[in-house]
């Protein structure tokens, strides 16, 4: 029996305890998953410059987004259907990320319902939503959100159809049992849940209900019909980073969606700069894929990001120890962020800029 200690620490007890096929669900990315590999690898590539004498003895990983604080940068990115590892499922995660003080994304295809995740959560919400063909189902999500006291809404724009992950389709994984994507009407997700050789459950979903003709005039709608800051999820490149700033995004997260979309698509951690040098501080820019540790974290803000999210590693605490698991994965990465500080000499991350970066010598992911 290994000792908890990292946010890793969950990993192999979580894998234990879920199904195999749920496991490849949470664990798998599109097709060779080189991006998968690659936004590890580009974390484990960084050397820090550390400074001393830099009076650490208070060291803060306090920070603020969208008008509410919070204990740590390091929040939980929107990951569908938690109940297939969790009966509490999302009402859980968001125990567990209220007890760490740390931002929860919400995913449209959550198995709780919206106004009882938020009934648990202490700290603060964002809901994820994905662009369908249905917009009266877009226009009631956002607008349920706003009124449970969600504070943004997130729209991914890297799914115009979902990545091959072979693994899914292997495995014939399919969403079923008790586990549904309850916020969402059942006529609009009745194809996904059909049995059908040569695909997934996943890939189903997108090819039923989601619409691949969005463009960036589309954005104002969403705009339009609601009050609550809208963030763009999967931008990897200064020029959709700045098409984003232009279309009145109040913040872009850089991802590549865990590897799970477009398989040979560059790190997160390798897109950050020009990310951040495009948008030259107009919005807050985030960050997730294969943050694992409090270096990583460190990393990453020292490079300009705001906050940074974990999509896998809150599952693995989820399904190791529910609520407790999730608080667990978070603090542990926390409490690295603060230990990476304090040894990096910088004790808040106000002082964190790319001096904390030993600049790469291939400048990328060669
Ligand atoms: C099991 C699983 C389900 C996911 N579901 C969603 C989703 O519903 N919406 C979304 O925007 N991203 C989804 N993602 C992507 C995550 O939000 C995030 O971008 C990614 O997991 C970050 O990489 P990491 O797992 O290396 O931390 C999912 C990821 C996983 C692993
Ligand atoms: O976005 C994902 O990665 C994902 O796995 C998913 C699964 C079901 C519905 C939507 C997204």
């Amino acid at each position: 029996m290994t000792q908890i200690l990292t946010a890793a620490d969950y990993r192999n007890p979580a894998q234990r305890l879920v199904e195999p096929d749920v496991w490849d669900f949470i664990e798998g990315g599109a097709e060779d998953e080189r991006t998968v590999a690659a936004n590890l690898r580009a974390f484990d590539r960084v050397r820090l410059r550390p400074r001393v004498l830099a009076g650490v003895s208070e060291v803060d990983t306090a920070v603020s987004l969208f008008g509410r604080d919070y204990a740590t940068p390091i929040g939980v990115a929107p990951t569908a259907y938690q109940r297939l590892i969790d009966a509490d499922g999302e009402v859980a995660t968001a125990k567990g990320a209220g007890a760490a003080g740390a931002l929860f994304v919400v995913a449209m295809f959550a198995s709780r319902t919206i106004e009882d995740i938020a009934a648990a959560s202490s700290s603060g919400l964002w809901l994820q939503l994905y662009w369908l063909r249905r917009r009266d189902v877009l226009q009631s999500m956002a607008e349920r959100a706003e009124a449970a006291g969600y504070d943004a809404i997130m729209l991914t724009v890297d799914v115009p159809r979902m990545g091959r992950r072979w693994r899914d389709v292997r495995n014939g994984f399919t969403i079923g049992g008790d586990v549904a994507a309850v916020n969402i009407e059942a006529g609009v997700m009745a194809a996904a849940h059909e049995r059908d050789e040569g695909s997934s459950a996943v890939a189903r979903h997108t090819a039923a209900t989601f619409d691949p003709g969005l463009v960036w005039s589309d954005l104002a709608w969403l705009r339009g019909r609601t009050r609550l800051p809208l963030v763009l999820k999967g931008i990897l490149t200064a020029e959709d980073a700045t098409l984003a700033v232009a279309h009145g995004a109040d913040a872009i997260v850089v991802s590549n969606h865990g590897g799970r979309q477009l398989d040979g698509a560059v790190a997160s951690l390798d897109a950050l700069a020009e990310v951040v040098g495009a948008v030259g501080g107009a919005i807050p820019v985030l960050l997730d894929g294969g943050v694992r540790r409090g270096a990583d974290a460190l990393a990453a803000l020292a490079l300009g990001a705001h906050m940074v999210l974990l999509g896998r590693p809150p599952l693995w605490g989820l399904a190791a120890g529910g609520a407790e698991g999730v608080a667990g994965v978070l603090r542990a990465t926390t409490d690295e962020l603060a230990h990476a500080m304090a040894l990096a000499g910088r004790a808040s991350l106000a002082d964190l800029d790319r001096t904390v970066v030993r600049n790469q010598p291939t400048g990328g992911d060669a």
